[in-house]
């Protein structure tokens, strides 16, 4: 189960850092490459998949990842994919150019349903992800609720997901939205645990930031930024200028975090500050 979250968690137990992945999108790629000598071989790189983007910049940016020496792990937004075709020309040129082996379903923004592709579980049904010979299948996990489902309907839906993922030979890795609110993540694991659901849980972390950049990410992303709970994190809203880092949600996670919230590991959201936030994930690390 553990081989689901990557490379470097061998000694995951002890260190809250070790083992992290990062996420990126096609205007990273410089950073990636500047950051490249202080990221460990290996470790998981996930690839947004936004609308607009020409889908030879999508395989290029994969391809990228893999030559640096990470592991790509492509996203697919399944309402903005327009046919079957499109998926499976997309899955195959990353196979093939990049031997990617890990992908990650989701649902998409978009109101409309573009294609044959409602929700991320019409593209796990597709069977086309183990016929491409993938070994792990990214999912959602929604802390905070879902914009579109009650939460009973969200836990359902997980589950039902993992077990589809796992029937179909691969592993699920579950991928959780960004937060600023590390006692609601904590809870909300422990009620993962106590349903029964064993898959390895990557806790969404917002880069170091400005906080306006944070501000817009949190809202057009659907994520709570309550007066307390940014409070908590560090943000005073009567000082919107300057940035501000996960410094205090991860001294929580390291305090907090036990047997009981299982297998768990750190998924970096940098908005568009790839390089600033490895540096301070290098920082962090020495400094605890
Ligand atoms: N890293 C990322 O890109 C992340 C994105 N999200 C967002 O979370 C949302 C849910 O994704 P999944 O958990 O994969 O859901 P899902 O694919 O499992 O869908 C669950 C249910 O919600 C409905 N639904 C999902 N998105 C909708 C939309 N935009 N409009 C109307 N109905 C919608 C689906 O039809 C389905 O009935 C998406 O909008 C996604 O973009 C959440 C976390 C991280
Ligand atoms: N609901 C939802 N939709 C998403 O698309 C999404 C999430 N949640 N959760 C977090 C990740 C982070 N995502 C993104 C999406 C776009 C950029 C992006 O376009 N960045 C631009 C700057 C845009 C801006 O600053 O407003 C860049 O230059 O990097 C970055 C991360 C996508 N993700």
């Amino acid at each position: 189960m553990k081989a689901a979250l990557g490379a470097n968690v061998a000694y995951a137990e002890t260190n809250l850092i070790d083992g992290f992945s990062l996420e990126m999108t096609a205007r990273d790629v410089d950073s990636l490459n500047a950051a490249a000598s202080n990221i460990a071989a290996g470790t998981p790189v996930a690839i947004t998949f936004l609308p607009g983007e020409s889908y030879d910049a999508r395989v290029a940016v994969v391809r990228a990842v893999r030559k640096l020496g990470f592991e790509p792990m492509p996203h697919f937004s399944a309402r903005l994919l327009q046919s079957v075709g499109e998926f499976e020309c997309y899955l195959h040129r990353i196979c093939e150019a990049a031997n990617v082996t890990r992908c990650f379903v989701i649902a998409g923004d978009t109101a409309k349903v573009e294609g044959p592709f409602p929700d991320s579980m019409s593209l796990i049904a597709s069977g086309a992800f183990e016929r491409y010979g993938a070994s792990v299948l990214g999912i959602a996990g929604h802390p905070e609720g879902h914009p579109h489902m009650t939460d009973e309907q969200c836990w359902q839906t997980l589950e039902t997901k993992c077990a589809e993922i796992g029937r179909r030979g691969m592993a699920p890795l579950i991928v959780t939205q960004f937060a600023f609110d590390a006692d609601r993540t904590l809870r909300w694991l422990e009620t993962l645990r106590s349903r029964g659901i064993v898959a390895p849980v990557r806790i969404g972390v917002p880069g170091p930031a400005g906080i306006k950049t944070l501000m817009r990410f949190a809202a057009r992303c659907g994520v709570g930024a309550s007066t307390t709970v940014l409070a908590k994190y560090g943000i005073s809203i009567g000082r919107l200028i300057g940035s501000a880092g996960p410094d205090r949600l991860l001294d929580t996670f390291a305090r907090s975090l036990g047997p009981q919230h299982g297998l768990v590991r750190l998924h970096f959201y940098p908005f568009g500050g790839l390089e600033k936030t490895v540096a301070w994930i290098r920082d962090y690390d020495s400094a605890h």
